[in-house]
């Protein structure tokens, strides 16, 4: 879909051209959404992110690829600032995550403002999370409420809209015990774009899903795609990432070996590692 006509991301909200998702000035249009330079992470003396470059244009959709262990899901949570990065930097909209600059200085969020930052980027989880003890409905309102502290009547607009969206909408009185795994993960995504985010991190949204049940939520994400929200996807979904991404990114052990549109880094990737996993998965 490069050089597609997306320009709006979640016109399923039905909102404005985004603005900077840290800061909301309105300036994301001269930064990458995203923007990771050098990133390293351990975890003791496990060095799981080794030095990762990652640049992710506004409506675009990246999905990243790689065998289990080579720390797809640790780079996305830096992305959120879930797991702190040891060194180098991670850009949401131009904007540091985590810390503000002040002269040449760095000085650390507070958790509040952490928080807040946080809640302008979506994140869906393999296994859902949803809020067992919450309705359909309140657990897309909750977070908007009381974080995001937007007018009641809005947020229920919102969520009706929503979960129309995902074709969920006469579940909304519902708890989440009592739908399938697939209604869950739809209800998940309707839930991140509750807080209209600037970006949507997905960590294999379909691993957990029975296979008649995949194909819905990737029909959601596909609608997603289409209507101009920028997407961070994490699957082994290869036909999701042929039709869908804009670009795919393959790691290993921690770097990215390779990245580019899908038809160059499925069909005829550059790297043996690319060439071995590529050839296992599809
Ligand atoms: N909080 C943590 N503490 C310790 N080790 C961790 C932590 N999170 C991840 N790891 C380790 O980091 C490595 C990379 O994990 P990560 O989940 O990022 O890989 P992945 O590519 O997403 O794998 P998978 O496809 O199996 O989910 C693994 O060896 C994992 O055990």
């Amino acid at each position: 879909m490069s050089g597609g006509s997306r320009t709006v991301r979640n016109r399923v909200a039905g909102d404005p051209v985004p603005g900077n998702p840290a800061t909301g000035d309105g300036t994301a249009g001269e930064h990458a959404m995203v923007e990771l330079r050098g990133v390293h992470k351990s975890f003791g003396s496990l060095h799981v992110l080794r030095g990762v470059d990652l640049t992710v244009e506004q409506g675009q959709v990246t999905v990243i690829l790689g065998p289990s262990g080579s720390g797809k899901s640790t780079l996305l949570r830096t992305i959120n600032h879930l797991e702190k990065v040891d060194r180098g930097s991670v850009r949401v909209g131009g904007r540091l995550l985590g810390y503000r600059q002040v002269g040449d200085r760095l000085h650390e969020l507070s958790e509040r403002e952490i928080l807040r930052q946080r809640t302008q980027i979506g994140f869906v989880f393999q296994s859902f999370n949803l809020f067992p003890h919450l309705t359909v409905r309140q657990n897309l309102t909750e977070a908007p409420l009381s974080a995001q502290r937007r007018p009641r009547a809005e947020v229920e607009a919102l969520a009706t809209r929503l979960l129309e969206r995902v074709g969920l909408a006469d579940k909304a009185e519902a708890y989440p015990r009592t739908l399938s795994g697939g209604q869950q993960q739809r209800v998940a995504i309707a839930r991140a774009l509750a807080l209209e985010p600037a970006l949507v991190l997905f960590d294999e949204p379909t691993s957990a899903l029975d296979p008649e049940l995949v194909g819905e939520v990737l029909e959601v994400m596909k609608y997603l795609a289409r209507s101009g929200t920028t997407m961070i996807v994490v699957t082994y979904e290869i036909g999701f990432a042929r039709e869908v991404a804009d670009t795919v990114v393959f790691m290993d052990a921690g770097l990215v070996v390779e990245s580019g549109p899908p038809a160059q880094v499925l069909d005829a990737p550059r790297h043996e590692r690319t060439r071995a996993f590529i050839g296992k998965v599809l």
